[in-house]
């Protein structure tokens, strides 16, 4: 199956790599990604709009494609795993270029030297007709080898370049840039990951619990000591509910002072008793700020959460309207307080 989907992705490489060579396009990274997604043919909002370009005689420089991988790629739900695959392609070809040089390059040389030693055997008698010459073809053929093969070892540091920046473009996607938690898209993918293996693999052992936490007055905080500090606090939060996610859970914010955490495999109980915890941790931190006079102060915050766990037949989207009751039960009775809804 991977083998298979290697050869695709190679395939679709290849045809991306033809499609910039035609439209003259940079080898940046970006480009990669646009004509990648437009020789798969799937994305089809990122095809038309890269054929109305086309066919206004339009060149897609950098900030053209930016703007469209933007759009079309990173604001389309894109499966970022296809920027990974994307990335192994890239390495895939390379390699098999290298590969190739490396194997015409010693044919070469061993042919060589059989010429050459067949050269020296002569022993000053009259050298075969045309002998001197194919020795001679076959030197130009191998430096000309050696000189591709230095080429690609040059381009080597090239292509670890471009695999780390597509690799921090796929990060980018589901990375949320404050804080360094997974963000929403990441979020949402784990989450119907999670519901479908619950689905197939019998829901008692596999349903996730879903904690839904929110700041409480964060607004005033903002208010009182600015967007900056009301940014330190954020990744105060942040770093201290990924401190008490499980290994296999995930932590993720996914709006501006709203936070989740998926916990697989993980019953109600243990569940409560986790959020119990982290609302604790939170409460315990003191971020260190200024007054709007110029004095020190230390800021305390508090998270309202609403915790539930997946039941038979439910989606990802009922999953999450249920925390987000609890949520608001919480803020309701008086916030700084776990609700739990088991269904
Ligand atoms: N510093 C900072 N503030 C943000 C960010 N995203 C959203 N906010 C702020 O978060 C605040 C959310 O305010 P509200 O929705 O009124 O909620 P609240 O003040 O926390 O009140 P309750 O949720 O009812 O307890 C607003 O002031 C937003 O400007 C961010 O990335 N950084």
């Amino acid at each position: 199956m991977r083998h298979t989907e290697s050869i695709d992705s190679t395939e679709v490489l290849k045809q991306a790599v033809q499609l910039m060579r035609r439209h003259g396009t940079s080898m940046h990274p970006v480009h990669y990604a646009i004509w990648y997604e437009y020789a798969r043919g799937e994305n089809l909002d990122l095809r038309n709009a890269i054929d109305r370009y086309l066919s206004q005689h339009l060149h897609l420089d950098d900030a053209v494609a930016e703007a469209l991988h933007k759009r079309h790629v990173v604001g389309s739900g894109t499966d970022p795993a296809m920027l990974r695959r994307m990335s192994d392609s890239v390495s895939s070809v390379l390699g098999q270029i290298a590969d190739s040089a490396a194997r015409a390059g010693d044919q070469t040389a061993a042919y060589g030297s059989s010429l050459s030693r067949f050269q020296d055997g002569l022993n000053g008698r009259e050298p075969l007709p045309g002998l001197e010459e194919i020795v001679a073809t076959t030197r130009q053929m191998h430096s000309a080898i050696q000189d591709l093969q230095r080429r690609l070892a040059d381009s080597r540091d090239e292509i670890g370049q471009l695999r780390d920046e597509l690799d921090r473009v796929r990060l980018e996607t589901l990375t949320d840039m404050l804080t360094g938690l997974a963000n929403r898209r990441a979020f949402e993918q784990r989450l119907a990951a999670c519901v479908t293996l619950a689905a197939s693999a019998g829901l008692h052992s596999h349903a996730p619990c879903l904690l839904m936490a929110d700041l409480d007055h964060f607004k005033r905080i903002n208010d009182t000591y600015g967007h900056g500090t009301g940014d330190q606090v954020l990744c105060a939060v942040a770093a201290a509910l990924k401190a008490g996610t499980p290994e296999q859970g995930l932590a993720a914010r996914i709006g501006g002072e709203e936070f989740v955490l998926l916990l697989p495999a993980m019953q109600l109980p243990a569940a409560r008793m986790l959020a119990e915890q982290l609302r604790h941790a939170v409460a315990q931190l003191r971020v260190p700020a200024r007054t709007p006079t110029g004095g020190e102060t230390a800021i305390q915050v508090t998270l309202s959460m609403g915790l539930t766990t997946l039941q038979r037949g439910e989606t990802g989207r009922q999953l999450i309207e249920r925390a987000d009751q609890a949520l608001y039960q919480s803020k309701s009775g008086g916030r700084d307080r776990v609700t739990v809804k088991a269904g």
